[in-house]
């Protein structure tokens, strides 16, 4: 098995697209992930999504930091998303994993506050009682800043965007401490015109 770790860390990743709803697209997603300090992830940009890899704690700070700066155009925005930790095919980035544990992001966007809405799925890998790690989770989002909602497949969480991120990271953190590789996927909208 290849090495995962480096000191403490294990390389955590995800894989997201943001679609903003406006003809402002392009220039919505290139100026935002411009805007966004990238400096403590890997990351690679293509056609479908962008893809960054490094510690935990950096890597939840850059996706966040997206779709704030996103949204904060005020246009309706979209976000999806997978998030793992631990895959075994994952060796490469260690170089990032050297970085302290301050989130780089986080100043510059604590002052904005944004509602939206959240559809966020756990996927512990390779374990029986996968649902008993699921389930801790969902109960644990209850008290948590977010209305919690259970739907078909997935918890949908409402709030403020730093009140989902905390329960997100939480609830991925907690099963990762557990289980060895886990992956959870996110759907993510902020100024949609729908109501509830
Ligand atoms: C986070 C994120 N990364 C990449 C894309 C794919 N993409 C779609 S339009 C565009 C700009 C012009 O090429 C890019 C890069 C995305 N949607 N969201």
């Amino acid at each position: 098995m290849m090495n995962q770790y480096c000191g403490t860390s294990r390389i955590a990743g995800c894989q997201f697209s943001l679609h903003p709803m406006s003809d402002q697209f392009v220039n919505i997603i290139l100026s935002t992930l411009e805007e966004v300090d990238t400096s403590k992830v890997w990351m690679e940009t293509d056609d479908i999504s962008t893809c960054i890899r490094g510690k935990m704690v950096h890597v939840f700070d850059v996706v966040k930091a997206v779709f704030l700066h996103a949204a904060k155009t005020g246009e309706h925005v979209a976000m999806n998303g997978t998030f793992s930790i631990g895959c075994p095919g994952d060796s490469e980035a260690d170089v990032y994993m050297d970085e302290t544990d301050v989130p780089v992001n986080e100043e510059k966007m604590s002052e904005i506050s944004q509602p939206a809405g959240c559809k966020f799925a756990l996927y512990p890998m390779g374990t029986e009682d996968y649902m008993d790690k699921i389930y801790e989770q969902i109960n644990l989002s209850n008290d948590r800043n977010v209305d919690v909602t259970s739907v078909h497949y997935a918890t949908r969480l409402d709030g403020d965007v730093h009140d989902i991120f905390q329960a997100l990271y939480e609830s991925f953190d907690l099963v990762q401490q557990k289980v060895s590789h886990v992956t959870m996927t996110f759907s993510l909208s902020a100024n949609s015109p729908t109501n509830r």
